[in-house]
């Protein structure tokens, strides 16, 4: 039987791809531009299950794959119950709040705060004793601000372009956010050793890239 790798389709998908090759892993499958969702490798060491980075938390904790390849922004936004094995270095970027040039950080009164990290943006505001009401978006997030949906937004930015492109502002800077390797707790007593070894071949490329930055 394989072991059950749920992939973040999309951005992650793409970064992860070259890591999982310099492991040794064949990646001829999930490299062909085709709309399959489910793909092994030639050696069915391992079976891909291509999936929205939330949905890979729930295929996680149903017991349904074995790995997940997910973003730690989905992991806190999630309530991650899993086991965290490995950060892979890519995905790499940051939560902000930002707004329009004239938001006020320390206006009085109840703010608005468009996101779609709802629980990363309440825990946020709960450390800083505000009350601000969120309001959930589920992408173009920079939006909300502009348009007067909110008084603010508390999004990722990886190279800033997408604020500055939108006359944007960084209030603050939140958690820093990568791509995670993660194991569902009963598969890691049930495969350790094939799940070990796949972590430590990925460390070392990982480590090796590091190096040659
Ligand atoms: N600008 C970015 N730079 C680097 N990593 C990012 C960036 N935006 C998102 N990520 C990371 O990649 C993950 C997946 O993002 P991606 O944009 O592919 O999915 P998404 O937000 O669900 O968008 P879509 O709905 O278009 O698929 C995020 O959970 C985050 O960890
Ligand atoms: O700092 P930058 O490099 O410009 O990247 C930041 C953008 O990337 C993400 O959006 P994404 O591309 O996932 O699109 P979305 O609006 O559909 O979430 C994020 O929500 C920002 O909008």
């Amino acid at each position: 039987m394989p072991l059950k790798i749920a992939l973040t389709k999309g951005r992650v998908e793409k970064q992860v791809i070259p890591l999982l090759e310099a492991a040794g892993i064949d990646c001829s499958g999930l490299k062909q531009k085709n709309r399959k969702l489910i793909i092994n490798t030639s050696d069915d060491r391992f079976q891909f299950i291509l999936a929205k980075g939330p949905d890979v938390t729930t295929y996680l904790n149903s017991g349904a794959v074995d790995l997940g390849i997910v973003g730690s922004d989905i992991l806190t936004e999630h309530r991650n119950q899993q086991s965290e094995l490995l950060d892979l270095r890519v995905g790499q970027c940051q939560f902000v709040l930002a707004s329009t040039s004239d938001f006020n950080f320390n206006q009085p009164g109840r703010k608005v705060i468009g996101t779609k990290y709802p629980l990363i943006t309440q825990l946020y505001f709960e450390s800083l004793g505000q009350d601000v009401e969120i309001i959930k978006i589920e992408g173009s997030v920079e939006l909300a601000p502009l348009i007067g949906l909110a008084d603010a937004i508390v999004d990722i930015t990886e190279t800033g372009r997408t604020l500055r492109e939108n006359n944007l502002y960084v209030y603050d800077y939140l958690d820093q956010v990568s791509t995670r390797l993660v194991a569902n707790r009963m598969s890691l007593k049930q495969h350790a050793g094939e799940i070990f070894e796949l972590a430590d071949q990925l460390e070392q490329v990982v480590e090796q890239g590091s190096a040659s930055k």
